[in-house]
């Protein structure tokens, strides 16, 4: 496991992180929110050993983090970084060869991972022929190449199509699965609901939430409740234990003291006629992003 532990930095006299802790485990893909300058490239560039932190450690399994699982980590940075003259598959055999991979191994891997990621017929092409999203492909079989300990991927999905997001989320999700923990960032909240098995949002440099989508959903979980009757719900107002909080002819969505209070609402309505929905309200990790964020 990698932990990010209590780190600080800042540029100047600006603070850009402040006292950041979360971890990433293993085997989990981790998804990495947060607003335009909110310090997750920075964190990052920290955990990659590219910037020093002012303060605070990285440890990987309770340990101080080492110079050479740093070199075994997968990184793709926000800056990218391949070279543009130089053919996809001869830059990725360049890679492993620099992980100390043999030159075979390093092929027979690359093509593998370029066939996975339907970039196969292009491995002859120099980088700078492909286009914008199968560039970043590139970047993340690059990533991947060496067999990483980690994976650490600055917004490896900006850019790809939806078959590039199926296609890289299944190459991502069988490397998280042999136990290599993976930290994603991405401005994509739907994608990265769907995707990850953790999140840790980050506003102004700090953790405003972290834990799995459920953790997140019950913690922020309000108890409203929402009724879409085919009669008029402006009765349910006058209820004892309910604050209604929006009304509309036949919706009504409101705040309930306790469960059984919600249910008698319910069986007020059914009384009433039909009951198109009743239920708690669903959150999305969007409302919740924006309420931690604020
Ligand atoms: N080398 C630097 N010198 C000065 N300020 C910097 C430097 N690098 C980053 N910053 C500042 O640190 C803050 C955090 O930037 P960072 O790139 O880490 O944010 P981010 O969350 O990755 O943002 P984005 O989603 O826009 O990529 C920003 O205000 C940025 O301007």
């Amino acid at each position: 496991m990698i932990t990010v532990n209590e780190v600080s930095k800042s540029f100047g006299s600006t603070p850009v992180l402040q006292d950041l802790t979360f971890s990433i485990r293993p085997g989990l893909m981790t998804g990495f929110v947060g607003g335009n300058g909110a310090g997750k490239t920075t964190t990052m560039r920290i955990l990659l050993g590219v910037l020093d932190a002012d303060s605070g450690r990285i440890e990987v399994d309770g340990a101080p983090i080492t110079r050479d699982y740093r070199a075994g980590i997968g990184y793709m940075p926000e800056e990218r970084g391949l070279y543009p003259k130089m053919s996809v598959l001869d830059q990725l055999v360049y890679l492993g060869r620099l992980h100390h991979m043999r030159g075979a191994d390093a092929k027979a891997r690359a093509l593998e991972l370029l066939e996975r990621l339907n970039l196969g017929d292009r491995a002859g092409s120099r980088l700078e022929e492909l286009s914008l999203g199968n560039q970043q492909r590139a970047q993340i079989a690059a990533a991947l190449v060496h067999d990483p300990v980690a994976l650490v991927l600055d917004e490896p999905f900006s850019g790809l199509d939806p078959n590039a997001v199926e296609t890289t989320l299944q190459v991502l999700r069988e490397t998280a699965d042999t136990g290599v923990p993976v930290l994603f960032s991405s401005h994509q909240l739907d994608l990265v609901e769907r995707l990850c098995d953790e999140l840790v949002i980050l506003a102004g440099g700090r953790v405003r939430a972290s834990g799995t989508r459920d953790e997140l959903l019950a913690a922020h979980a309000e108890p409203e409740w929402e009724l879409h009757a085919d009669a008029d719900t402006g009765w349910v107002r006058g209820l004892p234990g309910i604050e209604v909080l929006h009304f509309d002819g036949g919706r009504a969505r409101f705040r309930a003291d306790t469960p059984q209070a919600a249910q008698r609402v319910l069986a007020d309505a059914a009384a009433r006629g039909p009951v198109h929905r009743f239920g708690p309200v669903t959150r999305s990790l969007h409302e919740i992003f924006t309420e931690v964020t604020r």
